[in-house]
């Protein structure tokens, strides 16, 4: 680390708020262009820096950690899934990594909830319908959607991310259904009137949405398979804001082209920005732009927190999110 204030490099723009205390407090190097960095520009970065801010834009792995300079001490993501940093290797580095957990929860959960309304209550066509001047009049059996209330919904990864859909869709009048490798506490089980199943393939089975909310790690990459997949119901609705590599998206493309699943609202993909062309052009199936967590309010928080685990760090404590807390 060099004498004085940390130089701190930023590989994309965050709110102008944050852009402006991060100035404030460190040697800060903005990506004043908004493109994301090439691997060139990111191996640049990581040479320079004692403090690298990437989002999940950025591919931090292995051979590119490789390059990290001896100054780099801390990688402070904005955002809170890490799926794009290779965390094992940067903890044999002696490279901190923290995230920002929690600022994003609600934001997310509702982004959620607006898929699993607006898929089976078939938005999509309804708005395209007034958009191109083709609407009739009332009809009543024009535009037909599926009821929510009464339904079960099984939520897969139960975290912050996932309680907050179940106390969302509780109010919607669903039936909670989870499943996770841990059994919640049975007090928020309660609370939440949720039933877990330890077994995923049975859960699938039995119910009318599935919600995707688990992280994307080694253990969850295409966790619903093609023979998962096949397991739900042909009625059933799948959405998820997580992250697109845990569910197998071909296989999921084919099934809905072949009218096997009801539809699906998918707001995260397996190769972003690529989104399977296969997923195009079906009434049943929105598709969102990875904007889950995209409130204004949200963004500043966190950059408020990447700009907490930074000055902690410089300050010589731990930083309050580290991802691996046995790091320091
Ligand atoms: O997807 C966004 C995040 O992980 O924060």
């Amino acid at each position: 680390m060099t004498s004085g204030k940390l130089r701190v490099v930023v590989t994309r723009r965050l709110p102008e708020p944050v852009e402006t205390r991060l100035r404030e407090l460190f040697d800060v190097d903005l990506n004043l262009d908004d493109a994301p960095m090439s691997r060139e520009q990111l191996a640049d970065a990581m040479r320079r820096a004692d403090v690298l801010v990437p989002t999940v834009t950025d591919r931090i792995d292995q051979r590119l950690l490789a390059q990290a300079g001896p100054d780099l001490k801390l990688i402070a993501n904005y955002g809170a899934g890490v799926d794009h940093i290779d965390v094992e290797t940067a903890r044999q580095r002696g490279i901190l990594v923290s995230n920002t957990p929690g600022v994003l929860t609600e934001d997310t959960a509702d982004m959620t909830m607006a898929l699993i309304l607006a898929v089976p209550r078939r938005l999509k066509e309804g708005l395209r319908l007034i958009e191109n001047d083709e609407w009739a009049g009332w009809s009543p059996t024009g535009l037909t959607g599926r009821r929510i209330t009464g339904k079960r919904l099984g939520i897969l990864g139960m975290g912050r991310i996932g309680q907050a859909v179940a106390r969302r869709a509780r109010a919607f009048g669903m039936q909670i259904h989870y499943h996770n490798r841990r059994r919640l506490h049975r007090s928020i089980e309660e609370s939440l009137e949720a039933t877990w199943w330890e077994s995923l393939d049975q859960m699938l089975a039995r119910m009318d949405v599935i919600s995707v909310n688990c992280p994307h790690t080694p253990a969850t990459y295409h966790l619903l398979s093609s023979r998962r997949l096949k397991l739900l119901k042909p009625t059933a609705y799948i959405v998820n804001t997580s992250r697109g590599e845990v569910i197998d998206e071909a296989a999921l493309a084919r099934m809905l082209r072949a009218g096997e699943l009801a539809g699906a609202g998918l707001d995260v993909f397996e190769r972003e920005p690529e989104v399977n062309p296969e997923l195009k052009g079906l009434d049943n199936v929105i598709l969102l732009p990875h904007m889950g967590s995209n409130t204004i309010e949200g963004r500043i928080e966190m950059g408020e927190k990447v700009i907490i685990n930074i000055k902690t760090f410089a300050d010589g404590h731990r930083p309050p999110d580290l991802v691996v807390p046995s790091m320091l």
